[in-house]
C-alpha cells in the first residue's frame, strides 16, 4: 500500500492525555506517525499519580521527533484542562483531536474508600475529562471538525470489586460523551468512548500475568486512532477493545410491561410483582439512539392506556410473543407421557419422522404463558388478590383454527372476557388469540382460572354469552377407556414446557397453597386425555383434532394413574378423566371435537 493510501492526520493538532506511558503513548506514536502534531500531556508522575517528573512525556516527544514527527509536551494536571488546551493552541495554533484519557486509581472496597480518594478520582476522570473537552470545544466549533474520545472501562459497565470510585466515574464519562455527542453534531464535532482493556502502569499487578501480556497497548491505538481520524462518522458510539478485537458496545432496552390497566387506576406493588417477570424480560431488546425515542415508547404506553380508560380491566389487552420448534414439541409431548415404547407415538418425538408434528395441546402453551406472565388475572378482581399462591386451572378451551406449524413465533393477543363470583372463590376468564408472522389466526384459547378465597366480592355468579360452555357426556357406559400411568416426577418434566408455577413441585409452596403434595399441572392432565382421544379417534393424527374443552374438577398428584373414559358422537368425542387409585373424576364435561374427515376416521 503506498503512503498517499494510508490514513493521514496532515494538518491535524492531536492533544493526547496521560500519554507518557501505556494507551495514551501509543496514541500519541500513531497519531504522530501518521503526520499530526502532538500535545503529549503527562503529570509524569507513578501508576498513583504521585509526584511530577517531566520524563515520561519528554520521553514520547523524543520518540514521535525521532520519527520525523512534531510533538510537544505538556505537562499540566488534567484538572486544568484549560492550561492543556493552551499548550496545543500556544504551539500550533489549533485543536483538532482530544484523546482524554489520563487516569489514576485509588482502588478501595466501599466502606474504606475516603472522601479524597473519591474526588480525586472523580477530578482525574470525569471532571478533567469536561475541562479538556470544555477548553477544546470552541477551537473545534470555529474550525467546524473536531474528534473527541472519552475513555471508559468496563469496570464502570460491570462493576469491579474495590473500584466503586472508578467505576461511577468511567460511567460517567459514557454520560459525558453522550451529552457531547448530540451539541457538537452540527459543527462535525464528534464525540466516542472506547472502553479498552489493556496492560497499563494503572492495571499492572491487577491481571494474571498472562493475560497482562496479552493486553497490549498498541493493539488498541489503531482503534482509538481511526474513531479521530475525519474519516470515521461515528458520533456517540461505544467501542470497546482488546488483544486485537473491537466491538461497539449497546445499552438495550426490553420490551417491558404495562403496570395498570387504563389511565384512571394506578399501580400497586401487586401489579409491580406479577408484571416483574416481564419487566425484567430481556429476550427481546432494542437499542434506542435518542432521548426522543425513549419518550416516544412511554407516549405510546399512554396512548394505549388511554384507549383502554372506559372499560377498565377487563378491556385490557396484553401481547406477548412465543416462540417454538422441534425441541419444544418434543419437550410437550415428554411432558405428557409420550414415549418411544408406542412406536405410533414417533411422530411426536422425533423430528426426522415423515409425519412429525406437534401433539395439538402443545398449543395451550402460548395463551398459558400470555395470561400467566401478565396481571391479567388480578387486575379482574377487586381486590387484585391472585398470585400463584391462590389460582389453580379451573377450565380450557384451545381451538385450533389453521394448520398447525412444527416452528415458528406466535404472537398472542389475551384480555379478561368474564369474571365471577363463585362465593369459595373467583373465577377469571382469559381469552388468548394467537398469531402466526403473518397475521394467520392460528389458536384461540379460553381458560378458567379459580382464585380460590377471592369470591364474595358481590359479582354476578353465571358466565357471559361466548363463555365456551361443558358438555355432559352420554348416560350410557363409555364407548372406549384407555388408562396412562403417569410417573412420579412428570410434573418436574411437564414443568419445562413453560408453567413453572412452584405448586407442581416445591412441597413447602403447595402446603401453602392448602395442599399435602405438590399437584400435577391441570394441562398435563389435559394432554394426557387429548393423546387418548387422538389415539383412540384419530389414528394418532393431531391434524384431525379441531377443539378440546375441560373443566378440572379435582387435583391430579403426579404418579397416579389417568383412566380415560370416551363417548363418541358423530366428531365429538366426550370424555372424562378420573385417578384409578382413589375413583375420583378429576376431568369433567369434557370434549375433544375432530374434523370432519371421515375417511380417516
Ligand atoms: C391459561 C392460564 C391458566 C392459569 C394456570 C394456573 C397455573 C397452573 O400452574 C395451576 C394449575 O395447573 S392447578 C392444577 C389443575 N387444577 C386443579 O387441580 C383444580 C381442580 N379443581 C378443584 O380442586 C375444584 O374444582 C375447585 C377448588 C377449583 C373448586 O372447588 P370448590 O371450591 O369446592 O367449588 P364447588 O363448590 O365445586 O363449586 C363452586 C362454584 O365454582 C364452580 N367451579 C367449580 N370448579 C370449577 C372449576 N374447576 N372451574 C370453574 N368453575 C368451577 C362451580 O360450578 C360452582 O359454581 P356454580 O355454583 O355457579 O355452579
Amino acid at each position: 500500500m503506498s503512503g498517499k493510501e494510508k490514513l493521514r492526520f496532515d494538518g491535524r493538532v492531536a492533544v493526547v492525555t496521560g500519554a507518557g506511558a501505556g494507551l495514551g503513548r501509543e496514541y500519541a506514536l500513531l497519531l504522530g506517525s501518521r503526520g499530526a502534531k502532538v500535545v503529549v500531556n503527562d503529570l509524569g508522575g507513578s501508576p498513583k499519580g504521585e509526584g511530577a517528573s517531566q520524563r515520561a512525556a519528554d520521553v514520547v516527544v523524543d520518540e514521535i521527533r525521532k520519527s520525523g514527527g512534531q510533538a510537544v509536551a505538556d505537562y499540566n494536571s488534567v484538572i486544568d484542562g484549560a492550561k492543556v488546551i493552551e499548550t496545543a493552541i500556544k504551539a500550533y495554533g489549533r485543536v483538532d483531536i482530544l484523546i482524554n484519557n489520563a487516569g489514576i486509581l485509588r482502588d478501595r472496597s466501599i466502606i474504606k474508600t475516603s472522601e479524597q480518594d473519591w474526588n480525586l478520582v472523580h477530578d482525574v476522570h470525569l471532571k478533567a475529562s469536561f475541562n479538556c473537552t470544555q477548553a477544546a470545544f470552541p477551537h473545534m466549533k470555529a474550525q467546524n471538525f473536531g474528534r473527541i474520545i472519552m475513555t471508559s472501562s468496563n469496570s464502570g459497565i460491570f462493576g469491579n470489586f474495590g473500584q466503586a470510585n472508578y467505576s461511577a466515574a468511567k460511567m460517567g464519562l459514557v454520560g459525558l460523551a453522550n451529552t457531547v455527542a448530540i451539541e457538537g453534531q452540527k459543527n462535525n464535532i464528534h464525540c466516542n468512548v472506547i472502553i479498552p482493556t489493556a496492560a497499563s502502569r494503572m492495571t499492572e499487578g491487577i491481571m494474571p500475568e498472562m493475560l497482562f501480556n496479552e493486553l497490549k497497548p498498541n493493539l488498541i491505538a489503531p482503534v482509538v486512532v481511526y474513531m479521530c481520524h475525519e474519516s470515521c462518522e461515528d458520533n456517540g458510539s461505544y467501542i470497546e477493545s482488546a488483544a486485537g478485537w473491537a466491538t461497539k458496545v449497546h445499552m438495550v432496552r426490553g420490551k417491558g410491561a404495562v403496570l395498570r390497566p387504563s389511565l384512571q387506576e394506578t399501580v400497586t406493588l401487586e401489579n409491580v410483582q406479577n408484571a416483574w417477570n416481564k419487566v425484567t424480560d430481556m429476550s427481546k431488546t432494542t437499542h434506542l439512539n435518542t432521548i426522543a425515542e425513549a419518550s416516544g415508547t412511554l407516549l405510546e404506553v399512554l396512548e394505549k392506556l388511554n384507549s383502554n380508560g372506559d372499560g377498565g380491566a377487563t378491556d385490557a389487552v396484553v401481547e406477548d410473543d412465543f416462540t417454538f420448534g422441534n425441541k419444544e414439541l418434543i419437550l410437550y409431548a415428554l411432558g405428557i407421557g409420550a414415549t418411544t415404547a408406542n412406536s405410533n407415538d414417533l411422530r411426536f418425538l422425533y423430528e426426522n419422522d415423515a409425519d412429525f408434528g406437534a401433539i395439538p395441546s402443545f398449543f395451550v402453551l402460548p395463551g398459558l404463558m400470555t395470561t400467566m406472565s401478565s396481571s391479567l388475572v388480578a387486575n379482574a378482581l377487586p381486590s387484585g388478590n391472585a398470585d400463584l399462591s391462590n389460582i389453580l386451572h379451573g377450565e380450557q378451551y384451545l381451538e385450533i383454527c389453521d394448520e398447525m406449524p412444527t416452528s415458528g413465533t406466535l404472537l398472542t393477543k389475551g384480555r379478561v372476557f368474564d369474571v365471577m363470583d363463585k362465593g369459595s372463590g373467583a373465577v377469571v376468564v382469559t381469552s388468548c388469540d394467537s398469531y402466526d408472522e403473518t397475521g394467520r389466526l392460528l389458536v384461540k384459547n379460553q381458560s378458567a382460572i379459580f382464585v380460590v378465597g377471592a369470591g364474595k366480592f358481590g359479582g354476578k355468579k353465571t358466565p357471559i354469552a361466548g363463555v365456551v360452555p361443558l358438555a355432559a357426556a352420554p348416560s350410557r357406559q363409555p364407548d372406549a377407556t384407555i388408562q396412562y400411568k403417569t410417573d412420579v416426577g412428570q410434573a418436574a418434566l411437564y414443568r419445562l414446557s413453560g408453567d413453572l408455577n412452584p405448586l407442581h413441585i416445591d412441597p413447602n409452596f403447595a402446603r401453602l397453597s392448602g395442599f399435602n403434595t405438590p399437584i400435577l399441572h391441570g394441562l398435563c392432565s389435559l394432554g394426557y386425555s387429548v393423546r387418548a382421544v387422538l389415539s383412540k379417534y384419530a389414528n394418532n393424527n393431531g391434524q384431525l383434532f379441531k377443539a378440546v374443552k375441560v373443566r378440572f374438577s379435582g387435583p391430579v398428584l403426579p404418579g397416579q394413574t389417568l383412566r380415560i373414559d370416551m363417548w363418541k358422537q358423530g366428531t365429538r368425542i366426550h370424555f372424562r378423566t378420573l385417578v384409578v387409585e382413589t375413583g375420583k373424576e378429576v376431568i369433567s364435561g369434557a370434549y375433544v371435537d375432530l374434523k370432519d374427515s371421515k375417511a380417516k376416521l
